[in-house]
């Protein structure tokens, strides 16, 4: 929106245009990134990931990593995500948790009482050493480009604890939340203090960015994100602290799945960038959010299955209403899905790159 000359792309990743769009900054080329770059979609990352577990792949400084750097060096993509999971933190802490191929986090001992909410373990930072490990060497690895850490917000890692795996309709959470008010306040103060621990191990080492994951936020009236849930998210960014507690001051960007009717609040809860998914269109999503943020988002992952033809003309569409955004973070509006064609992503990066370079 700016009509400041356009910088010429920086060298330091703290002055990144990833940042800079984050802030509302002018930006030398609209920023591309896409939610689960690393993964399955990568031939390299089956190999190297063929006959290891994810949860200990995640442990391993030198495969995350390795993994990591994947998808940037394959695509030109201006922004690395840390290869992690949001259920690390609860693994770190010693619960049983466990990923399956094509199913997602299953929990062995589910929270379904208010003691089973007590008896969670704390995550100690000590217990982070790898993390910051893999995050030192991806900064020198990765030169000038930017390291987003992440986190789960407190309510989608509460669906998966309770539920014990994914679901569709969450009904124990909200059963939960209703039922036992208290409790429930207690578990999502637990999970925003560990999210809060996890990005900041993050960001310490080197992150220059965070994005909370509030994927299945969307599943909540705006009434009970905003008494319900809301409050915790803030706490996590609260508790990830600022500069005058001599934390880096990074952007924070906020994302959740069918948030539609929950745009403002999820700027509310402390973001400098709210995802978007596909449902809204970003000039839309801009009137929701207002001037003080950037948005992120927001093309359908399976547009990317589409022709040629179909996937330019809604990239273009996609960053025609970028326009109206405070500052515009090309994404997709969720994960990159297994079964995409890696040239697709290339391609889209750099059309992109072409569409906005002034
Ligand atoms: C809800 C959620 C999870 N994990 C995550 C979320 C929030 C984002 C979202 O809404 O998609 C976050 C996540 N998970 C992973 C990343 C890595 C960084 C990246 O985006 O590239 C990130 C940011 C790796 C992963 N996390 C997972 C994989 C696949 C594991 C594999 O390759 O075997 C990857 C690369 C596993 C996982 N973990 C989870 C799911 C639903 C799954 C998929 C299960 C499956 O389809 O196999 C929980």
């Amino acid at each position: 929106m700016s009509s400041a000359p356009a910088p010429v792309p920086s060298t330091s990743p703290a002055d990144s245009d990833l940042v800079r769009a984050a802030r509302g900054l002018p930006v030398s080329r609209t920023p591309v990134w896409f939610m689960r770059q690393a993964g399955r979609s990568l031939p390299e990352y089956r190999s190297l990931r063929a006959g290891t577990v994810m949860l200990d792949a995640c442990q391993d400084p030198d495969m995350v990593t390795e993994i990591t750097l994947q998808p940037v060096r394959r695509h030109g993509v201006d922004a690395a995500i840390l290869f992690s999971d949001i259920v690390l933190p609860l693994v770190v802490a010693g619960m049983d948790v466990e990923i399956k191929p094509g199913i997602g986090p299953v929990i062995a001992n589910p929270v379904r009482s208010v003691a089973d909410v007590d008896a969670l373990p704390p995550l100690e930072p000590e217990a982070l050493g790898f993390l910051e490990t893999a995050v030192r060497q991806l900064v020198a690895e990765l030169g000038p480009t930017p390291l987003i850490g992440f986190a789960g917000a407190p309510f989608t890692l509460a669906t998966y604890l309770i539920e014990g795996g994914p679901s569709k309709e969450h009904a124990r959470t909200k059963a939960f939340m209703y039922a036992e008010p208290e409790a429930w306040g207690r578990l999502l103060d637990k999970l925003a203090v560990s999210a809060a621990i996890f990005l900041r191990a993050q960001v310490d080492a080197g992150a220059v960015a965070v994005q909370l994951f509030d994927s299945w936020a969307g599943v909540l009236s705006a009434v009970d994100y905003a008494e319900r849930v809301l409050p915790f998210s803030r706490s996590v960014f609260d508790g990830l602290g600022d500069r005058e507690q001599g934390v880096r001051d990074v952007p924070r960007i906020h994302f959740g799945v069918g948030t539609g009717e929950l745009l403002p609040l999820i700027g509310d809860a402390g973001a400098d960038v709210v995802g978007v998914d596909w449902r809204i269109p970003l000039d839309e999503a801009a009137r929701r959010v207002g001037p003080q943020r950037s948005l992120q988002g927001n093309l359908d992952p399976a547009v990317l299955l589409a022709d040629r033809a179909t996937v330019d003309r809604e990239v273009r569409r996609v960053v025609e209403q970028g326009k109206a955004a405070r500052g515009h973070i090309f994404n997709l509006g969720h994960g990159v899905l297994p079964d995409t064609d890696p040239g697709v992503l290339t391609h889209v990066t750099e059309l992109v790159h072409e569409l906005t370079t002034s």
